[in-house]
């Protein structure tokens, strides 16, 4: 939970107003506006695998790529009207904060200067994540178990619980504190600090009173950039735990393990590993 970021709190609420403004219009006409293809820069989706998936979730998210502004928000929708520019105002900040995030972890783990400058943190993106009230709560969920792949998320979660992480194999409520962000690591900051930090498992159930609008940000690496263990770290005092990918590839994999409820990481496990 990160507080005293000095995103303003008008902003943050105001993203998440502009958020429920924009999925309404666009549930409104669902079947022309959404889309099953992962590749497409900006889109509409429920699930990320209908036809494969077991369960299918209760939400709906909007998807936004996001780093450099410039490139990308051409590629936004404009209805609202003030939706590009709350947005980009936003978009900005919540990475100015991440990278001077990412730059005190990397002090933490005493990796060199500049470490997550570059390709490592070069891509961002942002969801737009909308729950209906669920008529049965324990026939669905809104989001199952999983951690997320990138390297850091800022979650702006606004007022509604929902949000569970597990603990001791235990799911725990995270309510929402007013104004703090849930900054979770992803599996790349697992893997780049070799098992020190972990990403954690989390979960979103519904509820039958209120609608959630949630707004995540992703910090992650380009497609092409090659991610492993920092060599600072295994160099100072340990094994690396896991092979070096590149993220796009990464990113399919997780895609797939995900609809089968595995863990990516196995895969990349030097202990496991075939080669
Ligand atoms: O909406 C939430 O509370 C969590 C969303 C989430 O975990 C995700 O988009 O990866
Ligand atoms: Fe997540």
């Amino acid at each position: 939970m990160l507080t005293n970021h000095g995103i303003p709190e008008d902003l943050m609420r105001d993203v998440l107003k502009v958020a429920e403004e924009f999925i309404q219009l666009l549930v409104e006409d669902m079947e022309n506006s959404s889309s099953n293809d992962p590749g497409k820069k900006c889109r509409l989706y429920s699930n990320t695998g209908f036809d494969e998936e077991k369960v299918h979730l209760w939400r709906d998210t909007f998807r936004f790529s996001c780093n450099t502004l410039k490139d990308h928000v051409e590629e936004w929708p404009n209805n609202p009207t003030r939706l590009r520019e709350v947005i980009g105002d936003y978009v900005a900040r919540v990475r100015e904060m991440s990278l001077l995030l990412l730059d005190l972890i990397r002090e933490g783990l005493g990796l060199e200067s500049g470490y997550f400058e570059g390709d490592l943190s070069k891509d961002q993106l942002m969801n737009f994540n909308y729950y209906p009230p669920c008529p049965d709560p324990s026939l669905t969920l809104g989001l199952p178990k999983h951690s997320d792949p990138q390297l850091i998320t800022i979650l702006n979660q606004g007022t509604t619980p929902g949000l569970q992480v597990l603990k001791d194999e235990q799911w725990l409520a995270l309510d929402p504190t007013p104004n703090a962000f849930v900054v979770n690591v992803g599996h790349t900051l697992q893997v780049i600090s070799n098992g020190m930090l972990r990403s954690g498992d989390h979960r979103v159930v519904t509820n039958t009173y209120a609608a959630r609008t949630t707004v995540g940000c992703f910090i992650h690496p380009s497609s092409d950039c090659q991610v492993q263990p920092a060599k600072e770290l295994i160099k100072r005092c340990s094994i690396p735990l896991y092979k070096t990918f590149t993220y796009g590839e990464f990113v399919k994999n997780y895609v797939k393990d995900n609809l089968d409820g595995n863990s990516v990481l196995k895969r990349y496990e030097l202990s496991q590993a075939q080669d």
